[in-house]
């Protein structure tokens, strides 16, 4: 299946340095078989989109509510950000459980909402460090796949991100065993058409190896996302 490598911005930038990095990513995309994905701030979905526009690089939220308005001061609205330009979601990142108390439940009504608003999901899943060390890394991300995804997920796109908590921003990785382990556990747990991704602490340096994985089907690409070059680098590494 058609590699998708998809950078998550997180909340950094600028409105200019977001427009700035669009458009390098823009510039760099052609002869890039991988499917691109940036995934700017909120405020900076519509900018980046409109930067985007006629390209082959798509747009996505880092979140959206269960509800699809209403008063939930503060939050964005899956219809809003497929109003801004977005195409895809990430849904269930460690930060927002970290920061937001967000279960499976909670991520599960997103993903049902985002489908429902032409938003293809990104399901992020993964184990703590304490968990990996404690021999529990598959059993925790088998539970949370199971109580993240959403019927007719494999059916509407829905991509499942794998991202170890303790990879993430750290520059360390699992093993290639350990990567490949999971994501064969993934795979039996979400059948044969979902894509399944690797995500923490790809760098172009890493990225060759991690994207011949098994069942990687491409990266969330965190900290090296906010430099075009190595994104780039990076989908390259994709083949
Ligand atoms: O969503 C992306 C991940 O959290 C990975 O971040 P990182 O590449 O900075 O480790």
């Amino acid at each position: 299946m058609r590699p998708l490598i998809a950078g998550n911005w997180k909340m950094h930038g600028t409105l200019r340095e977001a427009v700035t990095l669009a458009e390098a990513v823009r510039a760099g995309a052609g002869g890039i078989s991988a499917e691109l994905l940036v995934c700017p701030p909120a405020p900076y979905v519509h900018p980046v989109a409109v930067a985007m526009l006629g390209q082959p690089v798509a747009v996505g939220g880092q979140d959206c509510h269960l509800a699809v308005k209403g008063a939930h001061t503060g939050d964005v609205a899956a219809p809003m950000l497929r109003d801004c330009g977005a195409t895809y979601v990430i849904l269930g990142h460690s930060e927002r459980r970290a920061d937001h108390g967000e279960t499976d439940a909670v991520v599960k009504a997103k993903a049902v909402t985002a489908m429902a608003h032409g938003l293809t999901p990104i399901i992020c899943v993964g184990e703590t460090l304490a968990q990996r060390e404690a021999g529990q890394a598959e059993a925790i991300v088998r539970a949370q796949v199971a109580g993240s995804l959403p019927d007719g997920f494999a059916a509407a796109g829905g991509v499942v991100a794998y991202e170890p908590v303790w990879a993430i921003g750290t520059g360390k990785t699992p093993s290639e065993a350990d990567i490949a382990a999971i994501h064969a556990t993934l795979r039996e747990a979400v059948g044969g058409t979902t894509r399944l991704l690797y995500g923490g602490s790809v760098k172009p340096g890493n990225a060759v190896a991690i994207l011949a994985l098994p069942h990687v089907d491409g990266a969330l690409v965190g900290g090296a996302s906010l430099v075009a070059e190595d994104f780039l680098a990076i989908a390259r590494a994709a083949g």
